[in-house]
């Protein structure tokens, strides 16, 4: 699915209207309508009562066409308009004058903190105030009511986007953001559901389709691309009957030092179950007894210290290589590091203690192979690319860093972002539970194995990282999310490849006479 700018959607809601001849208002309908089927579906008559607070534009004109819905089919609404200027919109002045037609009691018109209405914890409350043509922070009374409806416990549905936020632009003001428990948005999700300043706003969200112009859609570049269970199975290779090892590669991980010889056994374990031939792993002496007994299927090679790593010695040629979890940063091993930078033609992905070695040695940076992949957290990505001033400015330092050092960016963290160039990837699987030790070790391994088996390195880093969050899915459905470890991560790598085609179970058919 793509995520398209509020100007986009503009646009293409003009485009629409030309091109399907339809009134604007009609889209408004079609729009309203599917919110009300939502609800309607969900409540089925109940008589719980729903207050819908309307803005002055077309959110508000949405929220009284769903008001209205609402009302002809019985259910307990009360409408507010929340009056913050005199300005209304075409179609919410429609909408309005529709109201009539199915009750006799108007909308309240609300101009200040004493048209607060009480709201007890059982209603539901509907955040049509602000749509994406929210242009500046909400203020006075109006930021008074949002906060004043973020301190009820009533359910709270947004319409389109929780009034306060921006769809691609930081937010002003936390305090004046709408906490929505849940949101339904119009054709596309917007840029500020993924990112974690405002993301926190959107727990929830469903994307309703109310018809947009394909052709249009198709043609615009999107702000970022999500990858869903379709994206990501378009990714997959099919193995051939015919294939043997040597097909798969010989991966190389290079990993660890004293007491985190860990890591190299969870990324050469993730390299393998992603489907490598064979894997051999790099790490200091002290860890040659624990990796050939804990991994038998990996081959081992040591460097002559006993602690760390000084000096990668191979004598094979890599069909592709994960080097940094556990390395440390030591003098010696950044040598390594940057002898590896000049000789290799494998490729690369560089992770945890690699990149802070590359962070404490800008001058690195120039050595790195195009498109080698960097996965770091965001910690790790601020010492890669400097502070930033709110996440949409994050992402324009993550760009311009991926394009000068011609490297695929995988940024970790909920939503797991990959920018490559100028394109964004916007992950969907993954929970809380995978914020445990040794998750991102599994994540390189698994990036590193598909490189291995030939996958070109932006797909290797999305693909990777969809099946990672599907595999901590997995295990935190089994175990929770906070027994969940990353050897659980792992372990089910396999089933997330299982999962990726699975198909949900088929209805059971009525017996036939
Ligand atoms: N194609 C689509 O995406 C469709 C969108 N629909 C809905 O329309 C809104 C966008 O409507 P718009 O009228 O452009 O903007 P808003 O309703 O968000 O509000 C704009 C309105 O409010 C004023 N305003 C903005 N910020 C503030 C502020 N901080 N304080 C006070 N007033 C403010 C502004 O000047 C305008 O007057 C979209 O989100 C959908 O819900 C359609 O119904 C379907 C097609
Ligand atoms: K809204």
């Amino acid at each position: 699915m793509k995520i398209f700018s509020s100007e986009q959607l503009y646009e293409a809601d003009k485009i629409t209207t030309e091109k399907q001849e339809i009134a604007s208002i009609e889209l408004m309908e079609r729009a309203a309508t599917q919110i009300f089927s939502w609800l309607h579906e969900r409540m089925q008559g109940a008589q719980v009562p729903i207050h819908i607070f309307c803005g002055i534009g077309n959110n508000g004109g949405d929220g009284l066409a769903v008001g209205r819905l609402l009302i002809e089919s019985g259910y307990n609404v009360t409408m507010y308009v929340v009056n913050c200027s005199d300005k209304r919109s075409k179609n919410f002045l429609i909408n309005y004058d529709r109201v009539k037609n199915v009750t006799k009691s108007w909308p309240l018109l609300m101009t200040s903190e004493e048209d607060f209405p009480d709201i007890a914890d059982e209603d539901i409350i509907i955040d049509a105030i602000f749509g994406i043509g929210l242009n500046r922070c909400p203020g006075g009374w109006v930021k008074k009511l949002i906060q004043y409806l973020n301190g009820k416990k009533a359910f709270k549905l947004a319409i389109d986007i929780p009034s306060g936020l921006y769809a691609n632009e930081p937010m002003d003001d936390v305090e004046a953001v709408l906490k929505a428990n849940h949101t339904l948005t119009f054709q596309s999700p917007k840029m500020a559901f993924f990112l974690p300043e405002t993301g926190v706003f959107v727990p929830y969200f469903e994307v309703l389709n109310i018809g947009l112009d394909e052709e249009f859609i198709l043609s615009q570049e999107p702000l970022a691309q999500l990858i869903e269970k379709p994206e990501a199975q378009r990714f997959y290779k099919q193995r051939q009957k015919y294939d043997h090892k040597g097909t798969y590669g010989h991966a190389l991980i290079v990993a660890g030092s004293y007491g985190k010889i860990g890591a190299a056994f969870l990324s050469a374990k993730s390299v393998l179950r992603a489907g490598a031939g064979l894997v051999s792993c790099f790490i200091p002496e002290c860890g040659y007894a624990i990796i050939q007994s804990s991994l038998p299927e990996a081959m081992v090679i040591t460097d002559k210290e006993d602690d760390l790593i000084t000096d990668i010695k191979i004598n094979f040629t890599p069909s592709a290589i994960g080097i940094g979890m556990g390395i440390g940063t030591n003098k010696e091993t950044v040598a390594a590091l940057e002898k590896l930078l000049k000789e290799t033609k494998s490729p690369l992905v560089i992770d945890a203690d690699g990149l802070n070695c590359l962070a404490e040695n800008k001058s690195l940076l120039k050595l790195l192979p195009k498109n080698t992949v960097l996965t770091p957290h965001l910690g790790e990505l601020e010492r890669l690319v400097g502070k930033w001033k709110n996440d949409y400015d994050r992402i324009k330092k993550t760009k311009s860093f991926a394009k000068k050092y011609g490297a695929v960016m995988v940024v970790k963290g909920a939503n797991t972002m990959t920018v490559f160039e100028d394109k964004i990837y916007i992950n969907t699987t993954g929970n809380p539970g995978m914020a445990t030790a040794g998750s991102g070790d599994v994540l390189t391994g698994l990036i590193t194995g598909l490189l291995s088996q030939g996958y070109d390195p932006l797909l290797a880093s999305v693909f990777a990282v969809y099946l990672h969050g599907s595999a901590g899915n997995i295990a935190s459905q089994e175990i929770s999310f906070e027994a969940v470890m990353a050897s659980d991560i792992v372990d089910r790598i396999g089933l997330a490849f299982i999962e990726l085609f699975a198909q949900d179970p088929m209805p059971l058919s009525e017996p036939k006479e």
